[in-house]
């Protein structure tokens, strides 16, 4: 905040790192997304690296995810009065400084101890909603108070025990989560080469487990506390999310227990969009995981406009995977987004000292958005349309 309330534009962090560099100094955190990615994976032990940076089979929907974005380009506007810009915006009711939300990442304790803790606390900071993934390492009660009045919102994977998916829900509620996220594309693991010849997942660890292991609903399940059985614990937990695939007709269970507003996260065929339509739910998330589940599957980017052109004015159109720059926020709310949900770059700045990581690589992104934003002649995010974009013929 700025001595009169006002909070300063996301653009001044281009000024503080020119400054300092008059001082000789170099920002700490590489501001470019491809040399993050391999600065964290010379921080991080190799199955972590790959954990967060892997993808589902090929990697086919991981590269399908940037090329995407690369078949359309910005048509910059001049003297359009674009020196002043203004980015904050509602979701559904939940306020944001930007349109931009932290996805929902499971088990961060692997890149740092802090994980989720520090996320919400800089998401805090920055005005920015967080989503909280079911799998955390510290507890939704633990991450909402070091996100304070901070927006949040939490994630379900929909746990075969309807009495653990119930006592998840009131826990959220209680802790002020502001609306429920529902996965819908993680039913069960995908085939993950670096995973498998690591021989790592992370819960089965015990990172990532804490939400469900505190839940008295999961734990009067147990012969004995996770503290005394872990393996025994770990296993329950595998079964009450593994092959959780359901119906449309469930989804009714959700509304039931859940009074503020619900999306769908992992639409990617306009039929589906309509089907949450039909269903009664107020938002998706157009996202095929970050091409963690299905290989070979179509970029995220491609299937966004025939899904906003099916549904955009029926309910909120989010959108991620693939997310690393201002000009790909742009093309995504250019073609129907109201927001995107940033993955695997804040964690990579997570990798870097936890808080101060992650601060640096959200401040960044939201300065190149600004900065792009008003350099394409553009005032704010609703003054973006088809308009702003044309298909590329390379
Ligand atoms: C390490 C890692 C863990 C993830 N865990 C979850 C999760 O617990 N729940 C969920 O809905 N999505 C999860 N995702 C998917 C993200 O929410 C998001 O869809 C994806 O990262 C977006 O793609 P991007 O990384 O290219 O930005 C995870 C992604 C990564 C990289
Ligand atoms: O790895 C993932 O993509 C994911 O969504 C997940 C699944 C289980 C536990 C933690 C994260």
């Amino acid at each position: 905040m700025s001595p009169t309330g006002a909070t300063p534009p996301h653009s001044t962090f281009q000024n503080e790192i020119y400054l300092q560099g008059v001082g000789g100094q170099r920002p700490e955190v590489t501001t470019d997304p491809e040399a993050l990615e391999a600065s964290a994976r010379q921080r991080l032990r190799p199955e972590a690296f790959w954990y967060v940076a892997g993808a589902a089979g090929s990697g086919a929907t991981a590269r399908a995810n940037r090329e995407a974005f690369d078949h359309w380009r910005i048509v910059p506007r001049m003297l359009r009065e674009a020196t002043v810009r203004q980015l904050a915006t509602t979701v559904l009711g939940t306020r944001a400084s930007a349109p931009v939300l932290l996805a929902p990442v499971g088990a961060q304790s692997i890149v740092h101890p802090e994980g989720e803790l520090a996320t919400a606390r800089v998401a805090s900071e920055l005005g920015l909603p967080v989503v909280l993934s079911t799998h955390s390492s510290h507890t939704l009660e633990e991450v909402a108070e070091a996100n304070g009045d901070g927006p949040r919102w939490f994630q379900l994977y929909w746990p075969n025990d309807p009495e653990v998916c119930v006592s998840l829900l009131n826990r959220a509620a209680a802790a002020g989560y502001q609306a429920l996220v529902v996965t819908l594309d993680t039913w069960t693991l995908a085939w993950r080469p670096h995973d498998l010849d690591h021989g790592y997942l992370p819960f089965l660890r015990g990172t990532g487990v804490a939400n469900t292991f505190a839940d008295p609903a999961f734990r009067a399940t147990l012969a004995a506390p996770p503290e005394q059985d872990t393996p025994a614990a770990v296993l329950r937990w595998v079964a009450t999310y593994t092959g959780t695939d359901r119906g449309w007709d469930q989804l009714a269970f959700l509304r039931q227990h859940w009074d503020r507003p619900i999306l769908l996260k992992g639409i990617q065929h306009p039929d589906d969009a309509r089907r949450a339509v039909d269903a009664g739910v107020d938002g998706i998330v157009v996202s095929n995981h970050g091409g963690r589940q299905v290989d070979g599957a179509i970029g995220s980017l491609d299937a966004l406009p025939g899904i906003a052109e099916a549904v955009g004015d029926q309910l909120a159109v989010l959108f991620d995977s693939g997310v690393r720059t201002g000009a790909d926020i742009i093309k995504a709310l250019a073609l129907g987004a109201q927001a995107v949900l940033v993955g695997r770059p804040y964690v990579y700045g997570l990798a870097h000292d936890g808080e101060s990581g992650l601060r640096q690589v959200l401040r960044g992104l939201l300065a190149d958005l600004d900065i792009t934003l008003g350099l394409t002649g553009h005032r704010s995010p609703a003054d973006l349309g088809p308009d702003t974009l044309s298909r590329s013929h390379a």
